[in-house]
């Protein structure tokens, strides 16, 4: 309903507002404050969007199908923990409700039109026990994503499969269940890819911390069957739960993290082994759902963890090679719409081009309007930048820096693809140097 409202004129023209940099939750609710966009200042350092929503307790007065409508947002903080609820009231003047459910379809209609743009990502309340929407992001296209080559197909080809093959796990009798553990270097394109896969099968996802205070069996358990039915269910850090020393036998020691002097807690209030892999076995025992892994540490997991049937299908994420240094620097500086030309790419089919752009557009909307970084940067050809790509990726020593490092790297040479050459061994030899200081001074 919320959607639906943000596209009526009458919405828009609220003279009391409410301000937020905080999500609205999928952002064609929320009004995004004209101008922010072009404040260069502002949207170069990737600071929290300003947006405004009519204050609760307005009503607006409107016409739908010829009938006379009224809406009025209420807003109130409920229970022990003063959650905030809030509740719409529809009056509408007419003899039979048919008409209310007309309205109800139609906003149904456009919460998925505005859905299928984005992903939305849910975390784990661990106090509440239920799940809260923490945000909603733009679908991010695969190819955005630069992997070794054939990653990215594997990831995306597998999971597709998975989900058509419901009749084929159930003729052999074998759980309708796979579960997917990506491990490796910090910063190389895990949770990325993640997140473009969830949003290439349109599926949300629901991500849980196992580092997360206050999550013990029982409450992981209760998540785990709150979950709907189609979605991807993500665990980041899955190693969090061994460096609390997780064990099969039981939850780690209490007293571990506890400060002096504050109460023992009690043995069950920890996650412990066997409760994550009946949680594991839950999630995916439930049809449709795909659970994705990630760790730093892969040679901490227990071995029946990482077994067929939990985690089937293991993929290492290495630091960046030059391969993916030079596709970085591709993606970075080539003109608006032309391809890299590389067989790696995945292909869209003339539909998922068509939602891309319109994703484009509709992120572009808020991002950059008219003021694109790549609209002030030297026009290259692509002959130069595939000259300078190569040059950039021979600056680049093979498997020793990560992707996120390289990524930081050229957003500050956003305009400057010369000077990023130019500069890219010097950084090469200041990151071995603070490498090596860290090393040595562990903290
Ligand atoms: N392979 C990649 N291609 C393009 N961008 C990447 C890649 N790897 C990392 N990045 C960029 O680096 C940032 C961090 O990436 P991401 O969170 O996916 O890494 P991660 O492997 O999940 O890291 P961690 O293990 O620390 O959680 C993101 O902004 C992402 O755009």
């Amino acid at each position: 309903m919320m959607v639906w409202l943000a596209k009526q004129a009458a919405w828009s023209q609220a003279r009391e507002l409410e301000i937020s940099t905080a999500s609205f939750g999928l952002s064609a609710n929320a009004i995004i404050v004209p101008g922010e966009e072009v404040d260069n200042k502002l949207s170069q350092v990737d600071s929290r969007k300003l947006a405004y929503m009519p204050a609760p307790s307005l009503t607006f007065s409107m016409w739908y199908h010829g009938r006379y409508l009224q809406i009025t947002r209420n807003q109130e903080r409920t229970g022990r923990r003063r959650r905030k609820e809030e509740t719409l009231q529809i009056s509408i003047f007419a003899r039979h409700h048919r008409v209310l459910g007309e309205l109800l379809l139609e906003a149904k209609r456009a919460y998925k039109a505005a859905e299928a743009q984005s992903v939305s990502i849910y975390a784990a309340d661990t106090v509440n026990k239920s799940w809260s929407h923490v945000a909603s992001r733009p679908k991010r296209n695969i190819n955005s994503v630069i992997l070794d080559p054939g990653v990215s197909r594997l990831l995306i080809d597998d999971a597709r499969e998975f989900l058509e093959s419901k009749a084929w796990y159930a003729a052999r009798g074998i759980p309708f269940r796979r579960g997917w553990l990506l491990y490796g270097a910090p910063g190389s394109g895990k949770t990325s890819i993640i997140t473009s896969i969830a949003g290439d099968l349109g599926l949300d996802i629901y991500i849980m911390s196992l580092s997360r205070a206050g999550l013990d069996d029982s409450t992981l358990t209760e998540l785990i069957t709150e979950l709907p039915e189609k979605c991807l269910a993500l665990i980041e850090d899955i190693d969090a739960a061994f460096t609390q020393s997780l064990n099969r036998d039981g939850p780690a020691d209490a007293d571990e993290k506890s400060p002096p002097g504050a109460p023992h807690e009690p043995p069950s209030s920890r996650l412990s082994l066997s409760g994550l892999l009946n949680a594991i076995d839950g999630v995916a025992a439930q049809e449709g759902r795909l659970l994705y892994a990630t760790t730093n540490k892969y040679h901490a997991l227990d071995p029946a963890l990482c077994r067929p049937g939990r985690m089937d299908v293991h993929v290492e994420f290495k630091l960046a090679s030059r391969y993916q240094a030079e596709k970085l620097f591709y993606s970075f500086y080539l003109p608006a719409g032309e391809e890299t030309g590389d067989s790696d790419e995945l292909s869209s089919t003339a539909d998922d081009t068509k939602k891309e752009s319109e994703t484009a557009s509709a992120s572009d909307k808020v991002t950059f309007v008219g003021t694109s970084h790549r609209l002030r940067g030297p026009k290259l050809r692509s002959a130069e930048v595939a000259e300078l790509a190569a040059s950039f990726a021979a600056g680049i020593p093979e498997r020793e820096v990560s992707m996120a490092a390289l990524q930081g790297f050229l957003m500050g040479f956003k305009i400057r693809p010369h000077e990023a050459v130019v500069a890219v061994k010097d950084w090469v030899q200041s990151e071995r140097e603070t490498r090596l200081k860290q090393a040595s001074h562990p903290v």
